[in-house]
């Protein structure tokens, strides 16, 4: 083995000592993470994880560290509910509602609110408003609102309603290409270069994901080397990160470990994010996995909500409130306001009819509405 120092990425909180594997070539984190061992994490969400814990959060924080290696010390949450979110819902969702929702997400703490989509309203109408939802938000500042393009026209349209930021979306599996936009894997990498050349004129930044990187619900299992293939072009496009989703919440650790594997062998991690669905209640591992190997960033949805109407049996992303609620556990920072992103989650739920696929979202209201009996 031979140690080696990665480069700083745009997080200054990325671990930093990685070992090369003599014949795999792979890069694993080496020892413990003074980083995390000696952060000193305070937030008022404190009080929730006091509330379960005898020990003191530095005890809490070394105790997960002593078998846990190699976490990153703060975390990117980027909030893809307002679109992947709502991209699904039976009932389009009123834009005042749409807007609302990403002000209270603002509100939190999150930096980085994927804000609609600029895609056919024949295949999506919930987001045919896009142009709307784009009129308030780009008045925001300090928050990037990315949004997906599938193609020129949808860069145009996203441009000119002064989008700041777009995302585009290519599969790793053919099939899957083909039922949700319409073109094979290599068509859809063409449209994408053309998106990307555009986006590079006017300086706006892309963001790049990869579908299917675990199964696929026509295809089933995906090799890694697809993924690999898809994220590596999305990167050489230009894209400043490629999120890496499991869109329909089949992989586990098993599997998951393996792509990131063969990913990172030709992505610089740093570049790298991933996006989990929940289907089988795998996400939180499998993120916990993805951490330790360096990635950190990480796509969630507020309240759990979420799929892609051309992914039959998806269920919705990983919600926020679960993802912060692991990490504040675990002393990672991520600048979020976990009670502020529950409240996002109420009122988006409320106005949905339905209860929150958030765990924590559920339990830490009950723990507030039976003290705020007492
Ligand atoms: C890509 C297309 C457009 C191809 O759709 P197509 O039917 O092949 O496109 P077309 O070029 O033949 O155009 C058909 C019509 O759509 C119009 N059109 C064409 N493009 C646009 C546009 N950008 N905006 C608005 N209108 C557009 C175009 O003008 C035309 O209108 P008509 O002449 O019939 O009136 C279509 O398949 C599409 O919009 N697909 C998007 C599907 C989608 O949004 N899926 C969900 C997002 S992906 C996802 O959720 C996964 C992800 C990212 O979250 C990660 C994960 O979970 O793994």
């Amino acid at each position: 083995f031979q140690n080696f120092e990665l480069e700083e990425g745009e997080h200054a909180c990325r671990r930093r000592t990685y070992q090369r594997h003599p014949v795999s070539n792979r890069a694993t984190p080496v020892g413990g993470n003074r980083h995390v061992l000696y952060a000193s994490y305070l937030s008022q969400n404190q009080q929730n994880y006091r509330s379960f814990s005898a020990s003191s959060d530095q005890e809490r924080i070394e105790a997960a560290n002593r078998i846990i290696h190699g976490l990153p010390r703060c975390v990117k949450i980027v909030e893809v509910g307002p679109r992947d979110g709502l991209q699904n819902e039976k009932n389009t969702v009123p834009t005042p509602v749409k807007i609302e929702l990403i002000k209270r997400l603002v509100t939190s703490g999150l930096s980085v609110v994927e804000a609609t989509s600029f895609v056919s309203p024949k295949w999506v109408p919930q987001l045919a408003d896009a142009k709307d939802v784009m009129e308030v938000v780009r008045n925001i500042t300090g928050v990037s609102f990315p949004v997906l393009t599938p193609n020129l026209k949808g860069f145009e349209a996203a441009a000119a309603a002064g989008a700041k930021e777009v995302a585009i979306f290519a599969s790793a599996s053919e099939a899957f290409s083909k039922s949700n936009i319409n073109c094979s894997i290599k068509e859809s990498l063409v449209r994408y270069n053309d998106v990307a050349l555009a986006a590079q004129k006017r300086e706006i930044p892309v963001r790049g994901y990869v579908s299917c990187v675990v199964g696929c619900p026509v295809e089933g299992s995906v090799p890694p080397s697809n993924v690999a293939y898809v994220a590596k072009e999305l990167y050489d496009m230009g894209c400043y990160e490629v999120s890496l989703g499991d869109t329909i919440g089949v992989g586990t650790p098993g599997t998951v470990v393996p792509m990131l594997e063969a990913v990172m062998s030709v992505v610089p991690v740093e570049k790298l994010a991933v996006h989990f669905h929940d289907t089988y209640g795998q996400s939180l591992s499998n993120i916990l996995v993805s951490l330790q190997m360096g990635i950190s960033v990480v796509d969630s949805s507020v309240a759990g909500l979420g799929g892609c109407p051309y992914a039959q049996g998806a269920s919705g992303n990983v919600a926020t409130e679960d993802v912060v609620y692991m990490l504040n556990g675990l002393g990672i920072k991520t600048g979020v306001d976990l009670s502020k992103v529950i409240a996002a989650g109420e009122f988006i739920c409320k106005h949905l009819g339905r209860q929150s696929g958030s765990k924590a979202a559920t339990a830490l209201s009950k723990v507030t509405a039976s003290a705020s009996k007492l």
